[in-house]
C-alpha cells in the first residue's frame, strides 16, 4: 500500500521553503520501517529486550543488530518471540537468552495485527501469538509498532481473525466449542491451515499447536469477557487479544498529520494517584475521580518556528490546572507529572519546550519542528537515507499507567466470580447501591457497554481510601422514614432554580452537633468535581485556596440548624469557583446531605457505639505538606508569614470515618472487584531512587506523593 504524504518536503532542514515538491509515497514497508526504527530509539545498551516477530518486527531487529554492530547499543540481550525471530537474531550476532534466565524484560518490541484506541491489540497473524503474550506480558515497556492500516475501532470488527492457539487433541472439539461461544454475534471458527486442496494441512505453530481463527461480524463487545470465555476452555492455551499490555504504540503512516501541515498529538494517561480507578473510555475523554487523567495535546497547524499547542483535557480546551479541592487535585496531578511529561514529549518529539511555569494554571506545550527532518526516498544517496524520519508522520500513543494484568490473570479472577462476568452498571447508578451488591466502582460513571472491564494498578494507599469509601457507603445505604425536608429557598437561589421546582427529600429534625463538614467535603469532591471546570477558574488563586481550606474546615456548631449550616457550606462551595449550579448537582447535594444525615441518624440511635468513627483524623493533604515544608524550609518567610501560619494551624482539621470492620475483611472484598488489583514492587535498581511505578511512570520517589505513604 502507498500513501501519500505531500506535505512532507523531501528535505525540510535545508530547504523548508522549497516550493511545489513532489508528494512523497512512502510503501506500507516503509512505514512499518519508520515505526520500528522510531520504536528502537527506546533501547538503551545493557537492556534486556523482547524481540518480536512479524514483518515490522524484522525492522526492528535488524535495527538493533545494525547498532549492535556500530557500537552504538552495548550489552543488549534479546529474548526472540519465535524461532524465526531467534534465527534473524542469530544471524544478526544478537546475543539472546530466555525467560527462565531474565524473567523481567527492559522492553519489548513488536508489531501488531490490529490496535484499537485503548492500545488493545490483537497479534498473532503470523502464528506466533504465545510466545509473544509470554514475553510482552513480562516486559516493563511493550512498545508496538504498526502501520495506519492497522488501526481499528474495535478489535475484530473489521471482520479479520482473531487468531486462537489451541492444543492439537480433538481440536475439532475445541473449534465448535469457540464457535458455539460467540455465536449470537455471528462468530465463525476456522482451523488456520497451510497449502491447497490435497496438500492442505494445519499450521504449526512453534509450540507444535494449532491455530484456530475466529471471525466476528462486528463488535466482540467486552473484550475482557470475551477473553475470559475463551481461554476457559479447555484445549485453548492462548488467544491473540493482547489487552492493556502495550504501552506505547507507534503508528506510521498519515495519522498524526492534517490539512497541509503536520499534527501532532501525544495522548497521555497520568496516574493522579486517586482511588476509584477507571479507565479513561475514548482517547478524547478524561475521567476524573479515577487514578487516571488523560491529557490530550494537539497541534492543527502547520507547525512553525514555535508553536502553541491547544491542550485538552479530555474535551475542555485549555485547562491543565483547575482546582485542587482535595490532596489530589488536577494542579498537584500536573506539578508532579510535569517532569515526566516533560522527558515524554522530548523523547516523543526531538526538540520540545514546556514552559518552566504555568501560569494562571494554565499549560502551554510549546515545541519546535525536529532538526534535520529527512526522508528517504528510493534511490537516494544513502548517507541520507541514514537519518530516520522523524516524529510528523507518526502518532505516538503512550500508556502511562503501568500495564494492567494480562488477559489470563483476568480469567482466573472471573473463575471464581461468575458475578464479574455482568456488565457494567449504568451510569448514574447511586454508588451505594452499587457497592451494596458487592461490586462496582465508587464514582458513578457512564460505563460503555462493549468496554473492556476496566483493571487498573492501584497501591495500598488507594485500597486504604477505597476502604473508607466502602464503609461509608455502606453506612449511607441504610433507610429510615423520618419526615420530609422540604428544600429551603436560598437553594433555590443559589442555584437559580426556582424553588417550587425543588423535590423534597427527607430530613431528620435539626438541632444538634454534627460534623457534617468531612462527608459534605468528600460528597463535593465525589460528585461535583468532574464537571464542572470553568476557564476562569484559577488554580493558584490565594483566596480560593483559602476558601477551599474553610470550605474543608467548617463545622456545625452546637446548636446551629443544619438549614444554617447549609447554606454556610454552599455559599463557602461556590466562592472556591468551581461549584456547578447545574439543576442535577443541586438535587445530588441536596440528596447527599440527606444520605448524611441517615448515617448520623443511624450512628447515634441504632449504633451508638459507631459513633467514634468520626474520631480519626484525615489524612494530611497534599497542599498541607506543602505549606509545611514551606514554613520549615524557609524561615524567613516563616517568619513574615507567621501570623498567618499560626492561624490556620488554628482552624479545626477534617477528620474523616474511621474503620469500624476489619481490613481483612474489606481486603477480601476488595479482592472480588474487578478495578482493583495490588502494585507489586519493582526489582530496585542501584544507586537510584525508585518506588513501584517508576519505571512505567518514568518519576523518582521523591515525586511519587502517593507512594511514599506506603
Ligand atoms: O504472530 C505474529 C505477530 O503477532 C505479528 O506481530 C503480527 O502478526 C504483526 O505482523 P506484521 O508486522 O507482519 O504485520
Amino acid at each position: 500500500m502507498a500513501i501519500s504524504l505531500p506535505h512532507l518536503n523531501y528535505s525540510t532542514a535545508t530547504t523548508p521553503t522549497q516550493p511545489s515538491q513532489p508528494p512523497l509515497i512512502l510503501t506500507q514497508d516503509e512505514l512499518k520501517k519508520i515505526a520500528a526504527y522510531k520504536a528502537v530509539d527506546f533501547v538503551e545498551s545493557g537492556m534486556v529486550l523482547g524481540l518480536g516477530t512479524g514483518s515490522t518486527a524484522t525492522f526492528a531487529v535488524d535495527r538493533i543488530g545494525e547498532l549492535l554492530k556500530q557500537g552504538k547499543l552495548k550489552n543488549i540481550i534479546g529474548i526472540p518471540t519465535s524461532k524465526k525471530t531467534q534465527q534473524q537474531a542469530l544471524s544478526l550476532g544478537i546475543p539472546l537468552s530466555d525467560l527462565d534466565s531474565h524473567p523481567v524484560l527492559d522492553l519489548a518490541i513488536d508489531g501488531a495485527d490490529e490496535v484499537d484506541g485503548s492500545l488493545n491489540l490483537v497479534k498473532g497473524r503470523g502464528g506466533s501469538l504465545l510466545r509473544e503474550k509470554m514475553v510482552e506480558s513480562v516486559c516493563k515497556q511493550f512498545v508496538v509498532i504498526v502501520d495506519e492500516s492497522k488501526i481499528v475501532h474495535h478489535l475484530g470488527s473489521t471482520g479479520a481473525s482473531i487468531p486462537i492457539e489451541v492444543i492439537p487433541f480433538c481440536w475439532k472439539f475445541t473449534e465448535m466449542r469457540l464457535q458455539n461461544l460467540f455465536k449470537d454475534l455471528g462468530c465463525v471458527a476456522k482451523l488456520r491451515t497451510i497449502g491447497e486442496g490435497q496438500n492442505e494441512k494445519p499450521f504449526v505453530t512453534d509450540n507444535a499447536n494449532y491455530i484456530v481463527n475466529l471471525y466476528f461480524k462486528g463488535d466482540i463487545g467486552d473484550l475482557n469477557v470475551a477473553s475470559d470465555a475463551i481461554l476457559r476452555l479447555p484445549g485453548v492455551v492462548e488467544h491473540g487479544m493482547f489487552l492493556n499490555m502495550a504501552t506505547t504504540v507507534i503508528v506510521a503512516g498519515e495519522l498524526g498529520v492534517t490539512g497541509d501541515g503536520p499534527k501532532c498529538v501525544i495522548d497521555l494517561e497520568i496516574d493522579m494517584g486517586v482511588a476509584g480507578a477507571l479507565q479513561p473510555r475514548s482517547l478524547q475523554r478524561e475521567n476524573w475521580g479515577s487514578s487516571f487523567l488523560k491529557l490530550t495535546f494537539e497541534a492543527n497547524e502547520p507547525v512553525k518556528d514555535e508553536t502553541s499547542l491547544n491542550t485538552y483535557i479530555g474535551s475542555i480546551n485549555h485547562h491543565l490546572s483547575a482546582y485542587s479541592l482535595s490532596s489530589y487535585g488536577l494542579n498537584d496531578a500536573f506539578d508532579k507529572s510535569r517532569p515526566s511529561l516533560m522527558m515524554r514529549c522530548r523523547r516523543i518529539m526531538s526538540s520540545v519546550k514546556i514552559t518552566e511555569k504555568l501560569p494562571n494554571g494554565q499549560g502551554t506545550l510549546y515545541f519546535t519542528p525536529a532538526k534535520g527532518l529527512t526522508l528517504c526516498r528510493q534511490g537516494q544517496a544513502p548517507k541520507e537515507c541514514e537519518v530516520v524520519p522523524e516524529n510528523f508522520q507518526i502518532l505516538v500513543r503512550d500508556r502511562l499507567e503501568p500495564r494492567g494484568a494480562a488477559s489470563r490473570g483476568a480469567s482466573r479472577h472471573h473463575h471464581n466470580d461468575p458475578q464479574e462476568e455482568e456488565p457494567r452498571p449504568p451510569s448514574r447508578v447511586p454508588v451505594r447501591k452499587r457497592l451494596s451488591e458487592g461490586r462496582g466502582n465508587h464514582i458513578p460513571c457512564p460505563a460503555r457497554q462493549t468496554a473492556p472491564a476496566p483493571r487498573q494498578y492501584v497501591t495500598h494507599e488507594h485500597m486504604d481510601q477505597r476502604i473508607k469509601e466502602l464503609i461509608e457507603a455502606q453506612a449511607l445505604c441504610s433507610k429510615d422514614d423520618l419526615g420530609k425536608f422540604q428544600v429551603p429557598r436560598f437553594i433555590g437561589v443559589i442555584f437559580k432554580l426556582k424553588p417550587h421546582s425543588l423535590p423534597t427529600v427527607r430530613y431528620e429534625s435539626p438541632g444538634r452537633t454534627t460534623l457534617l463538614d468531612p462527608f459534605l467535603t468528600r460528597i463535593f469532591n465525589l460528585y461535583f468535581r468532574p464537571k464542572n471546570l470553568r476557564k476562569d477558574v484559577y488554580a493558584h488563586s490565594k483566596d480560593k485556596e483559602e476558601n477551599l481550606y474553610s470550605l474543608i474546615s467548617l463545622k456545625q456548631y452546637q446548636g446551629e440548624k443544619l438549614e444554617v449550616f447549609t447554606r454556610k457550606f454552599f455559599e463557602l462551595a461556590r466562592k472556591v469557583d468551581n461549584l456547578d449550579r447545574s439543576e442535577d448537582n443541586c438535587f445530588e447535594m441536596i440528596e447527599k446531605v440527606n444520605e448524611y444525615i441517615d448515617l448520623e441518624r443511624m450512628m447515634s440511635e441504632r449504633h451508638k457505639s459507631t459513633k467514634n468513627v468520626l474520631a480519626m483524623k484525615s489524612p494530611t493533604t497534599d497542599k498541607e505538606n506543602e505549606r509545611n515544608c514551606d514554613e520549615q524550609g524557609d524561615k524567613k518567610r516563616s517568619k513574615i508569614d507567621n501570623g498567618k501560619s499560626r492561624k490556620r494551624n488554628l482552624l479545626p482539621k477534617p477528620v474523616l470515618p474511621k474503620l469500624n470492620v476489619k481490613i481483612l475483611e474489606i481486603y477480601h472484598i476488595l479482592a472480588k472487584d474487578n478495578f482493583f488489583r495490588v502494585a507489586q514492587p519493582l526489582e530496585p535498581i542501584e544507586g537510584k531512587l525508585y518506588c513501584k511505578h517508576h519505571k512505567v511512570m518514568y518519576h523518582k520517589t521523591d515525586w511519587c506523593y502517593a507512594v511514599q505513604r506506603l
